[in-house]
Parts: structure tokens; C-alpha cells; sequence
């Protein structure tokens, strides 16, 4: 080896790269009562003179992984989250140009889009067509599953939906639970309700193939019922959303009996931005994605029988 400032090594370090992964940024913009969500998934990768680190475990070039987490959730709230482009090209910027040591940064950002639930017309009429701007429908479609069972005599359909995915980014609270010595839960009284809904709804219809459902009209407006109370139902906890979301599919759809829910509670925590002297107003979070609630139920028409099995998972 001729170049003699550094001591002969028969195993060099090559690329390498470090920083932290899948950061779930999710601001909320509150324009009045519009709100505007931006879900994002960020992931730093920062490379530079990174040897002595790996060589010797000298960590004085190293701006640890969780400094990058910090710094991507900060960002949100100082300079907003205008596109996942502008969003990446300053925080790039940020870490070479802020640190000695680090010659390229790689932001990677997916971005989650996000539609509005329309209001229900009974609601619009209620409070006024524009007023629940709070609630989305994360954009991708929902996966519609259907079983059907016949034994030469009976029909027996259940049908459903799993991977919608909602969010209220107000109207909901969750207070006045039991506390016991492993009790930290902070009482919230105006959070984020989030859940990626899997549902099936038992028809009625058993015989008859002359009156049997219009299949496809009838998945669109119980869809658009579960969707409706979703947004317009204020929340006391994801229980009392579940049940609103079944009873407006019974009340409206006169071909369904039963309807089963489960809904992971998909939990989104304040970050505290106070360290960086920056004031969290309920508007960025952290979208953890485990552990999460799990809410299950089934909401029945009076006097009918339950007969979606409990595990719905393999129907
Ligand atoms: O809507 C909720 N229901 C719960 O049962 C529960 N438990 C919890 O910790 N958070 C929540 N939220």
C-alpha cells in the first residue's frame, strides 16, 4: 500500500449510507373549518466521510439517525409540507449543507393521497353543505369481497369491503375511561380518527333469484352509508363510530340484516416540537402503524340472528 496516511487494511469499507427510515410525517392544515392533510412516508439516507465510524466506531461525524427523524417532523411544522418534492429538496438540502461530514443526502418520500367524504344530503341540509371538511378516504381502491353459499335450496350472501381507509382529522374525542396503575393514556379531546375498515354485510335474501339485490347498486350505497356516518358521526371513541357506521347501513338498506366491523384504531401522536422551540397546534403527528386498537363488532337488525363468523379474516 503506497499511500501511507492510513494504515493498511485488508478489508475496506465501501458504500455506505445511514439515516432513519419510513418517518409517517402526517401535517394537518386548518383552514378554519378545512382542514388539508399531507401523508407522507420519509426516508433519509445521508452518506460522507463516514469510515472512522465504521472503522473505529468514532461517532464525531455522525448526526444520529434520530436527529434526522427529528429534523424531518420539525420541518413539517416550520416550513410546511407544500409537495413531497419541495418537502425532499429541503431537507437534502439541510443535511449537506448544515453538515461538514456529509456529502449526499437521498430523501426518499411516498405520499399517501387523500379525498374528502362527501357530506350525506340529510347532513348537508342539516348543517350546510360546506361544513364537514374534516374527514378523507385515503385514494387506491378498497378490495370488495363476496362469499356465496348455496345448498340447492338457500342462498347465503355476505359481502364486504377491507382496506378503506379514513381519517377524521377533528371531531373526535376519547375521555372518561377507566384508569388503573398501568394507566398513562393522556385523556384527548380533539384527536385524529384513523382506521382502515374491513367490513361484511349479510343479505336477507335467501331464495327468490328473481328478487334477488342489485348487487352492484347496493355495494355503492353501503359504502357510501359507512363512509357518511364515518365523517359525520362525532366521536366519543371508534366504538361508537362502529356502531353509527352499522346502524346507517341497516336503517338505509333494507337487503342487509347484519353488518360486521373490524376497525384498527390507526393511531396518530402529537410530536413534541418543543425541544426545537416550535409550538405542535394539533398539527403534525406520527402515524404509528403497531401496536394499534382493534374494534370489533357486529351491528344487527333487531330480532336477526348473527351469523358472519366472528374471524371474518378468510371470508
Ligand atoms: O376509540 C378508542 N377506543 C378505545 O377503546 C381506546 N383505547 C385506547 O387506548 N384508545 C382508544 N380509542
Amino acid at each position: 500500500m503506497t499511500d501511507n496516511s492510513r494504515p493498511a487494511r485488508p478489508v475496506i469499507l465501501g458504500q455506505n449510507q445511514y439515516g432513519k427510515a419510513e418517518n409517517r410525517v402526517v401535517k394537518i392544515t386548518r383552514d378554519g373549518a378545512t382542514h388539508h392533510i399531507k401523508d407522507l412516508n420519509v426516508s433519509v439516507a445521508l452518506s460522507g466521510d463516514m469510515e472512522e465510524v465504521h472503522y473505529s466506531g468514532s461517532n464525531a461525524n455522525v448526526l444520529p439517525t434520530d436527529t434526522t427523524k427529528n429534523t424531518v417532523f420539525a420541518f413539517a411544522k416550520e416550513y410546511g409540507i407544500e409537495s413531497a418534492e419541495q418537502f425532499g429538496i429541503h431537507l437534502a438540502r439541510h443535511f449537506v449543507t448544515t453538515q461538514e461530514p456529509i456529502k449526499s443526502a437521498r430523501i426518499r418520500i411516498e405520499e399517501y393521497a387523500w379525498e374528502r367524504i362527501e357530506n350525506s344530503d340529510a347532513n348537508s341540509r342539516f348543517i350546510g353543505a360546506d361544513e364537514v371538511k374534516h374527514s378523507f378516504v385515503r385514494k387506491g381502491q378498497e378490495t370488495r369481497v363476496t362469499q356465496i353459499t348455496y345448498d340447492g335450496e338457500r342462498w347465503e350472501v355476505i359481502s364486504g369491503l377491507k382496506d378503506l381507509v379514513v381519517m377524521n382529522s377533528t371531531n373526535s374525542e376519547f375521555w372518561g375511561y377507566v384508569k388503573d396503575e398501568y394507566t398513562t393514556l393522556q385523556e384527548a379531546y380533539d384527536r385524529i380518527l384513523a382506521t382502515q375498515v374491513s367490513s361484511r354485510w349479510r343479505f336477507n335474501w335467501t331464495d327468490d333469484e328473481q328478487k334477488a339485490p342489485h348487487w352492484e347498486k347496493s355495494y355503492e350505497q353501503v359504502r357510501k352509508h359507512m363512509l357518511q356516518a364515518f365523517a359525520e358521526t362525532y366521536s366519543l371513541s371508534l366504538q361508537q363510530t362502529l356502531y353509527q357506521m352499522g346502524a346507517r347501513i341497516i336503517n338505509n338498506r333494507s337487503e342487509i340484516d347484519e353488518v360486521r366491523f373490524s376497525l384498527p384504531n390507526k393511531h396518530h401522536f402529537l410530536v413534541d416540537l418543543e425541544p426545537f422551540g416550535l409550538k405542535n397546534d394539533n398539527e403534525v403527528y406520527f402515524a404509528a402503524d403497531r401496536p394499534y386498537g382493534l374494534i370489533e363488532a357486529t351491528i344487527l337488525r333487531d330480532g336477526c340472528e348473527a351469523k358472519i363468523p366472528v374471524d371474518m379474516t378468510n371470508l
